[in-house]
């Protein structure tokens, strides 16, 4: 048997080209603009059926890889929302950006997003000037009435300062952490315009990016379109607790529909209107935050690009081990660690590439003013580093909130191996007495006392001593309690129960923009032609596994194609068949641009010989063999079992007329 040598194919040979990746996305309707014959509406896109299988596959892997492997609990929780649920959760008053204005035209821009293009815009038309020689512009910041009007639309080589260029650099590395008065200050101290006009710009503005919506026909019940799924998880805490059996650790998970009405979504899939993020909600004892499973990810290397780095306004990521990431203190604790390299595992496993992902935390203003510790996973694409996933630990915000707001205890109960004594303050009713004088209000009464805490309790102690004590009552209603109606005593008690509000660390996934980064970082042109594109998605999450490509379009093969394919449906293998009435090398090619990672061909021999020719899309390097032992390789190749040097080992390579 004749073997061949898997050979390297290289990727590199032309630069990477998004005009041809848009254009090859659009082409093979991987996705679209929604509504597109109607203007389209910034935002908002359509899947079609490549882009919808590529989700799909990608889902199902993330399912796999933490639903089933970290046995978590799914949920499906309902998307629109009333609005005391986000009032709680603080949405309503704090989910917002920064927007500024342009004082002529109106245009809205997110101020953020504006200061970083402005400062990027003019370092790359700085390393273009430095190029070409010359002096710097300026000392301080380039007036932009020097400059052209427009010109930061994109870079002009204009020199800066090294003074200039280092305070862009930290300003830019600190990006995240500005504050909306901080933005202004920015814009004015940089003479920061409108790239588009030219104009100047007003102070910024907060939005907030919920869109709003009424629940049932009177429009009495406000509601919102969730921003995302997290509060479904935790609405449900106490149900998924009692379905575990009381205990945690354990985890919810969700994959749903997400909205977010952004300022102005310019950049494709990566900032879009509505969006499918996945969610993991971890619930851990507040005390101990290990992992059961860490030893297994220990030694993994990451990429981490902590706070002070970024304060000192550096971008370099360090190089460590998770293990000693979190003995250091620089990833907060071990199931915070455990996540970070399940995350990095997910996006290697679906073809993201390694060398472009890493992980950065969160600055102190970045950060939820609850959370305690917070990483993105960011992958680079040709948008720069794009947060894909957030990793948040999210303390006991959440829960606790919701249960101050509805009355419901959203709390842990445990069983302690040895039980407590404990000496504290507790009071004993007279209920007959309290009955008799506030009547209806009694009960408001009593459970305002209960609710006290060790302190309440003994100033309401000294006060009922000197004669009498005033307590408030809900909305401010205030009573008179007297020493007859209540006592205040310290007494022992036995504690064989803890009580406490699990802390939640958070994953929370973008779909669409790991899709995006992964369709770029698969698209290459073949070295003899740079509009010959190829997407090498992994067989794991192509769209098609297998192309089935009969030679001719006679009859007689059409039992064979069908043989062939009922073959590949029982064993598991999403394959299509091109009939189409084009050259074998355009139907390849276009499976190329669609990812698809195997061709199989059958010709008069396959009639003949019942033998079956096997391409692979990359080296486009063909095997031939007995269709059942191709049909056999192929699965084998698709389920991972194996690669396709091994597959090289059992065929041997087809001598006759290459189909590229
Ligand atoms: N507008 C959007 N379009 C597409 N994906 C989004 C959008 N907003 C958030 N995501 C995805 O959801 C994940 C979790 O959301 P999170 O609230 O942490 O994002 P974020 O910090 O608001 O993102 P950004 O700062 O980029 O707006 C992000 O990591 C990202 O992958």
């Amino acid at each position: 048997m004749a073997t061949a040598i898997a050979p390297e194919v290289d990727k590199t040979a032309h630069p990477f080209d998004k005009a041809n990746l848009e254009a090859l996305l659009s082409r093979r309707f991987f996705y679209a603009p929604a509504f597109e014959i109607y203007g389209g509406v910034a935002g908002l896109y359509d899947y079609g059926p490549p882009g919808s299988s590529l989700q799909a596959n990608i889902i199902s892997e993330w399912r796999k890889h933490f639903i089933i492997q970290d046995h978590m609990l799914e949920v499906d929780t309902t998307i629109m929302t009333p609005a005391t649920v986000f009032e709680t959760s603080g949405h309503v008053a704090r989910f917002a950006d920064w927007m500024v204005k342009d004082t002529k035209t109106g245009e809205v821009l997110r101020a953020d997003h504006l200061v970083k293009s402005v400062l990027e815009a003019r370092l790359a038309g700085n390393l273009e000037a430095r190029a070409l020689g010359g002096q710097p512009e300026a000392a301080k910041a380039p007036a932009l009435n020097k400059r052209k009007k427009k010109d930061d639309q994109k870079s002009v080589s204009v020199k800066l300062s090294d003074e200039v260029v280092s305070e862009y650099e930290v300003t830019l590395a600190k990006l995240d952490d500005y504050s909306g008065i901080e933005l202004g200050e920015l814009c004015r101290k940089h003479e920061i315009k409108n790239p588009a006009t030219g104009n100047e710009v007003s102070e910024p503005q907060q939005f907030n990016l919920m869109f709003a919506s009424s629940i049932g026909p009177t429009g009495q019940h406000p509601g919102y379109l969730r921003p995302e799924t997290a509060q479904g998880h935790f609405l449900n805490f106490s149900r998924l607790l009692e379905f575990n059996n009381g205990r945690i650790p354990f985890a919810s998970a969700q994959i749903g529909r997400s909205f977010r009405n952004e300022i102005s979504p310019r950049a494709g899939l990566l900032r879009v209107r509505e969006f499918t993020m996945a969610e993991i909600e971890h619930y851990v004892d507040p005390e101990d935050k290990r992992h059961e499973r860490f030893h297994e990810v220990r030694d993994l290397v990451l990429s981490l690009l902590d706070r002070d780095t970024q304060y000192a306004g550096s971008t370099a990521p360090q190089k460590l081990s998770i293990g000693d990431a979190v003995e250091k203190g620089l990833v907060a604790n071990e199931t915070l660690g455990y996540f970070l390299v399940r995350i990095y595992e997910f996006l290697i496993k679906i073809g993201i590439n390694p060398t472009r992902l890493r992980f950065r935390q969160h600055m102190a203003n970045e950060m939820a003013h609850y959370a305690t510790d917070c990483w993105d996973a960011e992958i680079h694409n040709s948008y720069g580093w794009i947060e894909c996933v957030g990793c948040a630990d999210r303390a006991a915000y959440d829960l606790t909130v919701h249960s101050a707001r509805t009355g419901q205890p959203l709390l842990v109960r445990q069983a302690l191996k040895e039980p407590i004594i404990i000496e504290r303050e507790a009071p004993e009713f007279n209920k007959k007495v309290i009955g008799k004088t506030f009547g209806k209000d009694a009960a408001p009464i009593l459970k305002t006392v209960e609710s006290l805490d060790e302190a309440g309790l003994l100033k309401l102690k000294g006060e009922l001593v000197q004669g009498s004590a005033v307590i408030t009552v809900g909305e401010g209603q205030q009573f008179s309690l007297t020493a007859e109606m209540l006592k205040i005593e310290r007494k022992t008690f036995k504690q064989s129960i803890r009580e406490f509000v699990p802390n939640v660390i958070e994953p929370s996934f973008g779909i669409g923009r790991i899709l995006y980064t992964l369709l770029e970082h698969s698209y290459w042109a073949r070295k003899d032609d740079v509009d010959r594109g190829v997407l090498s998605l992994p067989p794991l999450v192509a769209p098609t596994k297998v192309l089935i490509v009969p030679l001719s379009a006679r009859e007689e093969f059409d039992p064979l194609i069908r043989e062939v394919s009922s073959k590949f449906r029982k064993a598991g293998v999403f394959a299509r068949v091109d009939d189409s009435n084009t050259t074998i090398g355009k139907r390849y090619s276009r499976n190329d641009e669609l990812g698809t990672p195997f061709g199989v061909t059958l010709d008069f021999a396959s009639l003949q010989k019942r033998t079956m020719t096997l391409r692979e899309r990359d080296t486009m390097v063909q095997l031939i063999g007995p269709i059942d032992d191709v049909i056999k390789v192929v699965t084998e190749l698709v389920e991972g079992d194996i690669d396709w040097a091994e597959a090289c080992r059992r065929l041997p390579v087809y001598e006759g007329v290459q189909a590229v």
